[in-house]
């Protein structure tokens, strides 16, 4: 099952449905791949963080809920290794809880999104957690991302929250933004990095510390970003 309700509607109604693709464009090789999965409550922002990622384009508007899952591919280079992420897109909606469960054994990193302005998507984090410990690899990457953190005005999680709850699943942090492109980038790119230590470990190399990793680029950025 795959597309969004109405899917008919123009562009400029929310964010479209990521479009299928089931291989690389030609030209698109690629030295390893992983499947990362978008998971979340409806309407936290996974299609427009993946359409940002994807396309760099953020389509405001009328929301038009994900039915099912869809999925995009990308290829991101790391330390001169080509990693192919293929990034399923999943619909938060209660309803497609179970088409979704089919996706998760197979999920090799899982983004989980709450939206900073809707408390109910924060609380909703410890029972996805519950959803993942259940039906996901036991060694998957998880990162906790707080989306929509451009709009300030409307802010009811502080990031604190954000980060202790992080800290006491032990997994990884950050707020973002789909529209501005707010970490993003740095959020895939931390993926990629880790699947491609996973996968090609050299013997002198230090492990890859994925919580350091995302530390230290959002210092680097602290000028910039509204963290
Ligand atoms: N201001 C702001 N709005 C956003 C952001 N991300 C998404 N939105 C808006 O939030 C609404 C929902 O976004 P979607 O990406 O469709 O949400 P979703 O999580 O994919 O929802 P489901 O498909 O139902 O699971 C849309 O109206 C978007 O325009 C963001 O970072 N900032």
């Amino acid at each position: 099952m795959s597309g969004r309700t109405g899917s008919a509607a123009p562009a400029q109604n929310g964010c479209p449905a990521a479009v299928r693709e089931r291989s690389p464009p030609l030209g698109q090789s690629y030295d390893l791949a992983g499947k990362v999965m978008l998971l979340g409550d409806s309407g936290v922002g996974k299609t427009c963080f993946l359409l940002q990622f994807k396309d760099g384009a953020f389509l405001s508007g009328t929301f038009i809920a994900t039915v099912g899952i869809d999925f995009r591919n990308k290829v991101v280079a790391v330390d001169g290794v080509k990693v192919k992420l293929q990034i399923w897109d999943t619909a938060g909606q209660e309803r497609f809880r179970s088409v979704t469960h089919a996706y998760y054994r197979d999920a090799q990193a899982l983004l989980l999104f709450y939206d900073i302005t809707s408390k109910m998507s924060f609380d909703n984090i410890r029972a996805w957690l519950t959803e993942i410990h259940e039906y996901a690899q036991k060694d998957v990457v998880i990162m906790l991302l707080g989306n929509k953190a451009d709009v300030s005005s409307e802010r009811v999680i502080r990031m604190e929250d954000g980060q202790s709850l992080a800290r006491e699943y032990g997994v990884p942090f950050m707020e973002t933004s789909a529209k501005t492109g707010m970490n993003v980038e740095l959020a895939f790119l931390a993926i990629a990095k880790e699947l491609k230590q996973r996968a090609v470990q050299l013997p002198d190399e230090p492990r890859f510390q994925i919580h350091d990793y995302i530390e230290s680029q959002k210092r680097k950025s602290s000028c910039c970003s509204f963290m």
